[in-house]
């Protein structure tokens, strides 16, 4: 029983063992099914995982396919640039061929130039030389300038006083005359129906018998006049004439201004010039005083305008500077009108003044010129206002007296001496006498010609006067008489020089007035009235 017992008691503990062990057998199951739930948990995120690798992976590889594709692209792309690469390449290789041969002959030209070049240099040390010695010639020269330009300055004094001296010894009114040539108006047809010539229109354009016999000094001039006397018998009538010069009808107006450019340097100089041109209507005054508009036929105010201005800018050197200012006047029936003025017609009335600055009229327009070409449009606009006068007034510039001023003031900067001169050219109205002018049977034509022959005649007074006062002394000056010798008071006294021409027709048929002008002329001409003083201040 005991061996029962003891197999029941080890059956017994072989039954716990074995209730222990399959208790741990089950807690074992248990471990292992919790292992396989975790296990296949685990399973389950490899393969979410792996699913995730695998799309990641199949996009990289289709991105790789595209970069693939691009690079292959890019390769295509260096490829054709190699190769353009290896064209240039060999281009560059060629041109550099090229260029190391022209490299080469370059070189030998710079080593020829840089021989050049020293033997220049040498030249040019040998030059530096000499010219530091004709530098120091050139001084000198510059001193010698120096002194020269004031001996210059110092005979232009001397030539001056010299000048001025031989237009004293010459007198003092000069006269000139001048014989217009024919004129084919002269002859033309006295009707204008016809061009051809009658026996009137010949005889009206007939040549007056003037000869010139001293052709060596042009001095002389002689008139000759034939008329039948009641008997029938022809006589002949000669008349001799001597002025300082006497131009020929075929003299030029150059020839003409080539004797009076003197008068234009002295009013540079200091001096009141006045020149007149005298003589019957139509005789040439204004072409002479006036002229074209060729450059021929330019007359004597612009020329002697340009000779002005020349002289001054000659003088420029010798330290002068001057100022120059004109005005143009016309003197009708012993009134004054301005030229210059503006408007249609002057109806301002004007009054001479003297003072000791010179002659001024007043409410006229005083133009500053500059230039030559200054003077010229001062012309042109004088020409116009008497165009419209002319108009307005029938023919009224050769029945006036046109008197055109040009006042100059010099200052010398290197002797502070300083000068007052004027030039005044005048256009003296017709001298025709009044049964010649058709006057008679019309009263204004008439007081025009009373007017100036009153003129004329004071102009001659004046000049009588001027020459009795020279001879003889104290005298009174008639200068009142007139407007004309009243404005022109300060150029026609013994102080100032005084030129007249006188302009006379060559045609037969007006002799007589020929006759009168050169009466009239002579007398002046043989009027001597005074010495012409400048008006020169020295340095205060
Ligand atoms: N030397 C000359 N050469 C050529 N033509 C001339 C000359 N002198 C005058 N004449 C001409 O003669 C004509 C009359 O001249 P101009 O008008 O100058 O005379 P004038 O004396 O001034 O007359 P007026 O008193 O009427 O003004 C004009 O046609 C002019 O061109």
């Amino acid at each position: 029983m005991d061996a029962e017992r003891a197999k029941v008691a080890e059956l017994e503990a072989n039954h716990r063992a074995l209730s222990l062990e399959l208790a741990n057998a089950k807690s074992l199951e248990l471990d292992k099914r919790r292992e396989l739930v975790s296990a296949s948990d685990e399973i389950e995120k490899l393969r979410m995982k792996h699913a995730k690798e695998i799309m990641e992976l199949e996009m990289e590889a289709k991105s790789k396919a595209r970069e693939a594709r691009e690079l292959a692209d890019e390769l295509r792309l260096a490829k054709s640039d190699l190769e353009r690469e290896r064209d240039n390449v060999s281009n560059l290789k060629a041109t550099l061929s090229h260029q190391s041969t022209s490299h080469i002959a370059l070189n030998a030209q710079i080593n020829a130039l840089q021989a050049q070049k020293a033997a220049t240099q040498m030249q040019l040390d040998t030059l530096m030389t000499t010219s530091s010695d004709k530098t120091l010639e050139l001084e000198a020269a510059h001193r010698r300038i120096l002194d020269l330009e004031q001996d210059a300055r110092e005979s232009e004094m001397v030539r001056r006083k010299l000048h001025n001296m031989v237009q004293e010894l010459k007198g003092n009114i000069r006269v000139f005359c001048r014989v217009r040539p024919v004129l084919t108006s002269d002859l033309s047809p006295s009707s204008s129906f016809t061009s051809n010539l009658t026996p009137d229109d010949e005889e009206k354009g007939r040549e007056a018998d003037i000869t010139f016999p001293d052709k060596r000094d042009h001095k002389e001039i002689v008139v000759s006049s034939s008329s039948s006397s009641a008997m029938g018998s022809e006589r002949k009538e000669i008349y001799n004439f001597g002025f300082d010069r006497v131009f020929e009808p075929e003299s030029t107006q150059i020839e003409v201004f080539e004797e009076i450019s003197f008068l234009a340097q002295s009013c540079v100089d200091g001096y009141n010039v006045c020149i007149f041109a005298y003589g019957q209507t139509g005789s040439g005054k204004s072409f002479t005083m006036e002229g074209g508009s060729t450059e021929a036929t330019t007359g004597m105010i612009p020329r002697a305008v340009n000779q002005v201005f020349k002289a001054a800018d000659d003088l420029k050197s010798k330290g002068w500077e001057y100022k120059m200012d004109g005005q143009f006047l016309e003197i009708y029936n012993e009134t004054i009108n301005d030229l210059l003025g503006k408007g249609e017609f002057d109806k301002k009335k004007h009054e001479i003044k003297h003072d000791k600055s010179g002659t001024r009229v007043t409410d006229v327009n005083v133009m500053p010129l500059q230039s030559p070409a200054s003077v010229t449009s001062l012309l042109r606009v004088a020409n116009s206002r008497r165009t419209v006068a002319a108009t307005l007034m029938n023919e009224r510039s050769s029945r006036s007296h046109s008197v055109f001023t040009l006042r100059i003031s010099g200052t010398n900067t290197h002797t502070g001496e300083s000068c007052e001169g004027s030039l005044n050219l005048v256009d003296l109205a017709g001298s025709e006498r009044l049964n010649s002018s058709g006057a008679a049977g019309d009263r204004d034509r008439l007081k025009e010609t009373q007017n100036i022959n009153k003129s004329l005649s004071a102009l001659g007074d004046v000049i009588a006067a001027l020459g009795e006062k020279a001879e003889k002394g104290e005298k009174h000056i008639p200068y009142r008489n007139s407007k004309l010798t009243y404005l022109l008071q300060n150029s026609l006294s013994g102080n100032s020089k005084t030129l007249m021409i006188l302009n006379l027709s060559p045609l037969a048929a007006h002799l007589n007035e020929s006759l009168c002008s050169l009466r009239f002329a002579t007398k002046v001409n043989n009027t001597m009235i005074g010495t012409a003083k400048k008006q020169i201040r020295g340095s205060s």
